[in-house]
């Protein structure tokens, strides 16, 4: 949502929830954590009230354990946040769950795969950062497909049942790819906002799966 008209947002919202999109992507970014403030729990609400859709905040903040709890209350269904925010990336993830949400732990472009990799058995969604945090409209970053694949690998070998997310730079173009990878959830912003028809962009995305 990160990339809709905050003007009309009721109206970009009825139209994902019109949508064959499965999830809503909430960026939360604090000006901290990230050079970039977006949005905090009053327009989260307002995007709450206009769709039923999987909700899925990622927050881009220091000290995320403070606010975990309030976004599950405000509707959240999975809670991401960052390892390179927290000291203790799976006690993060183990009070996440206990809010009654998914628990996601994200990982910036430079952040090696192990640090999600240590704590699969812990993480319902692991989200690869495909760009630098902090905007959309930022290129893919080729690299980041290889933790894909590392992440493919290690889940399906410990059966852990946990998600991967991949977010930043995604298009129609390459959503194919990102799925042959081992991706499961695609987090696009840019390009379906910024397409002619963002519902036909979105059932095409889903198509190349
Ligand atoms: O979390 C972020 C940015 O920090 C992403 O969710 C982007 O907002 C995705 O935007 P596009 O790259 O798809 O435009």
């Amino acid at each position: 949502m990160l990339s809709a008209d905050f003007g009309h947002l009721e109206r970009d919202t009825r139209m994902i929830d019109a949508s064959l999109a499965e999830w809503i992507h909430i960026d939360v970014m604090d000006g901290v954590f990230v050079p970039n403030i977006s949005f905090g729990f009053p327009v989260m609400k307002a995007i709450r009230a206009a769709t039923g859709k999987f909700m899925d905040v990622h927050l881009m903040i220091i000290e995320p354990e403070r606010y975990i709890e309030r976004f599950a209350k405000a509707g959240a269904q999975a809670v991401t946040f960052h390892a390179e925010a927290v000291d203790d990336v799976r006690a993060t993830l183990i009070k996440t769950r206990s809010y009654g949400v998914k628990a996601g732990v994200s990982i910036k472009p430079a952040t090696d795969v192990s640090v999600a990799a240590d704590v699969l058995e812990d993480a319902d969604l692991i989200l690869v950062m495909s760009v630098e945090p902090g905007f959309g409209g930022q290129s893919f970053i080729e690299g980041t497909l290889d933790k894909v694949r590392e992440l493919r690998r290690l889940i399906d070998a410990r059966k852990t049942g946990t998600l991967i997310s991949l977010d930043g730079g995604v298009t129609l173009e390459n959503a194919g790819r990102l799925f042959e990878a081992g991706c499961d959830v695609l987090v696009a912003g840019s390009a379906v906002f910024g397409a002619a028809d963002p519902k036909t962009e979105i059932a095409k995305m889903l198509e190349a799966e």
